[in-house]
């Protein structure tokens, strides 16, 4: 005898209930929930006509407008927007880099929240990328997006942007890899994304060491990881940190003169970024200064203007003579970054070296 039952009217019913419900509530609910922060840039921005470029306004629109210029993101996520800051990213500074870091934490320890989108000035998106790389504590995504041209320009790359970075921000791949920089359609690790461009949609680039992966067709697809530690692997906290120690950056070129580098150890510079040519080079008569500046107590970094390679430690100069400090990759806009956080933990020259090669 056949052990099958016929489906009667009430139990058929539930069947085709329990498969509608799967079809679409069930979907809403595995939508990722992502939050977007907002800081202003250019993606908020607005110029006076479709074709204006340049000359034209960053930071005016808000978090709420953002997202609902883009309303296929409901689609892929459940996104919600704060309004953290609206200013032009050249106005950043160490305080709203803690407020922010304090936020993220904050928010990615809520079981609500399974990443984070933060939108962002271009100019110095990769420096607030780093920091967050080096203070979140997480391995859920935090990706940072901006735009070259305002929200009201012809082909505004921002609306597009957003829609990707929400993709990567819900993306389960993302998790784990660090902060990461989202434009153009191309994923980069914070650590070593730089603004290449003044003014073009491809501006944001990983020379050599390369991007990490790529967003198509609503996907983002990873091809590659950072070895370096960061985010939940580092050993930097800022849950009780209200400042930072004042870290500054001097140029280097033909002619360099003391100037800048004495003023800023007479304002009490903790440490110096020393940006110099080539392979960190020294200048004959910026080097005194250097060591003075370093007996008196300021830590010095060699960090280079070339924007790829090593910095090599013992190379341009002898660092272990000098107790100098050796930038490895990172370029003098980020080593202040990490200068600035290893202050926070210790002075001693070795062990800030060691932070260098670690993250
Ligand atoms: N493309 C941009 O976002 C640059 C606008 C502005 N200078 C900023 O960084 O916020």
């Amino acid at each position: 005898m056949s052990r099958h039952k016929t489906l009667h009217f009430p139990q058929l019913f539930l069947v085709l209930a329990t498969l509608l419900f799967m079809l679409t509530g069930v979907h809403a609910q595995t939508r990722p929930n992502v939050m977007i922060l907002a800081t202003g840039g250019t993606i908020a921005g607005t110029g006076a006509s479709s074709t204006t470029t340049v000359g034209y306004t960053a930071a005016t629109v808000g978090v709420q407008q953002l997202i609902a210029a883009v309303p296929e993101l409901a689609k892929v996520a459940n996104v919600k927007g704060e309004q953290v800051f609206q200013i032009a990213s050249e106005s950043m500074t160490n305080e709203h880099w803690l407020t922010l870091g304090k936020r993220v934490n904050t928010l990615l320890a809520q079981a609500d929240v399974d990443g984070i989108v933060i939108t962002h000035g271009t100019d110095t998106l990769e420096e607030t990328a780093y920091f967050l790389d080096l203070v979140v504590k997480s391995r859920k995504p935090v990706v940072l997006v901006g735009a070259m041209r305002p929200s009201t320009a012809l082909s505004a790359d921002g609306p597009l942007n957003l829609y990707n970075a929400v993709l990567v921000a819900g993306s389960r791949d993302a998790a784990g890899k660090g902060v990461l920089v989202a434009l153009n359609d191309q994923i980069h690790t914070a650590r070593d994304v730089t603004k290449t461009n003044t003014s073009t949609p491809d501006s944001f680039r990983t020379p050599e060491l390369g991007l990490v992966g790529y967003i198509q067709g609503g996907k983002a697809f990873f091809y590659r990881a950072s070895t370096r530690k960061h985010t939940f692997d580092t050993e930097f906290d800022i849950a009780n940190i209200a400042a930072l120690p004042q870290v500054d950056i001097v140029y280097g070129y033909a002619n360099m003169n003391t100037v800048a580098l004495d003023a800023f150890v007479a304002a009490g510079a903790k440490g110096i970024i020393h940006a110099g040519v080539g392979d960190g080079s020294l200048a004959a008569r910026v080097k005194p200064a250097l060591i003075a500046a370093r007996k008196k107590g300021t830590l010095i970094v060699r960090a280079s203007r070339v924007g790829q390679g090593i910095l090599a430690r013992n190379g341009e100069a002898n660092d272990d003579e000098l107790d100098f400090i050796a930038a490895d990759t990172l370029n003098p806009q980020k080593a202040r970054i990490l200068l600035m956080l290893a202050l926070t933990k210790t002075s001693n020259t070795a062990e800030i070296q060691r932070m260098f090669y670690t993250y």
